[in-house]
């Protein structure tokens, strides 16, 4: 089976100075992927490489999916549609005929868990935690075979980003989607991925890859938690995951 994605020798730099340098990674149709690593160490540099929105300077991005959706930290939502426009604005743009738009907008909040009555609310008007379920309504909408997700729920509260990963891993069983899952949170990627990347301290490679058992679903809390603890203190990979590189920052 072809890759959903692939990533080859890709790498990167602002300023003459390199980000990121020889990234290799396939993801699989319907697997989602986690990459992990320090702060500054390029993850959403990378993820914009992978979506496309940035050419690397070296490598090749091979895209294995249909459609692709992205969600990213803020929800990007435009302030004066309705939580229904902003997903709907989406299908346009898929250029979904207008009359099966409706029954699309619902699958998709229904799927993010939003209420009707949420839908007809403007941006300004719904939490933090509600915006970013339209946005991940939004991403849904236009049912992707592949989702980027660039730290989408790293500004929430513990409880909410626990209900958002949820959210993520029932919609992910149902939908199907493939992912590359961008956190510096290494519970949240115990919680919701098959595999995880971890990105090398610098960004010159994937420093090496992790397969978690079972599947996201169907891990409970005391596998997450024996894994978190079985990885920060016997497995070497993840040593530096929790620095922070200051130097890098500008
Ligand atoms: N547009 C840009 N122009 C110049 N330098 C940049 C730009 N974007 C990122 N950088 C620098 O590149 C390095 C990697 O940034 P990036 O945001 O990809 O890392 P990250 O791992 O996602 O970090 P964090 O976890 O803190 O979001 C950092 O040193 C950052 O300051």
């Amino acid at each position: 089976m072809s890759a959903a994605l692939e990533l080859h020798r890709i790498g990167h730099a602002y300023f003459g100075q390199s980000v990121l340098n020889s990234i290799d990674l396939q993801i699989a149709p319907g697997e989602v992927v986690a990459l992990v690593g320090p702060s500054g160490s390029g993850k959403s540099t990378l993820a914009h490489i992978a979506a496309g929105l940035v050419e690397p300077r070296e490598g090749r991005v091979t895209p294995g999916y249909a459609r692709h959706a992205m969600i990213f930290q803020e929800p990007r939502l435009l302030p004066w549609a309705t939580a229904a426009q902003n997903i709907g604005f989406a299908l346009r743009r898929a250029k979904l005929p207008r009359r099966l738009r409706p029954a699309r907008v619902a699958e998709a909040a229904r799927l993010a868990e939003l209420e009707p009555q949420d839908l007809a609310k403007y941006p300004v008007e719904l939490s933090g935690g509600m915006r970013q379920r339209v946005a991940i309504a939004r991403a849904l909408a236009v049912r992707p075979d592949f989702i980027f997700f660039d730290e989408p729920f790293t500004a929430l509260d513990v409880a909410l980003k626990r209900r958002m990963q949820d959210l993520v891993i029932a919609a992910a069983e149902e939908a199907q989607f493939a992912a590359l899952f961008i956190t510096h949170d290494l519970v949240e990627a115990l919680r919701i991925a098959h595999r995880i990347a971890v990105l090398d301290l610098r960004g010159r490679g994937i420093a090496g890859l992790r397969i978690l058992p079972g599947d996201p679903g169907a891990r409970d809390e005391a596998t997450t938690f024996a894994l978190r603890q079985r990885f920060l203190t016997e497995d070497p990979l993840f040593r530096h995951i929790h620095d922070v590189d200051e130097r890098r920052r500008p």
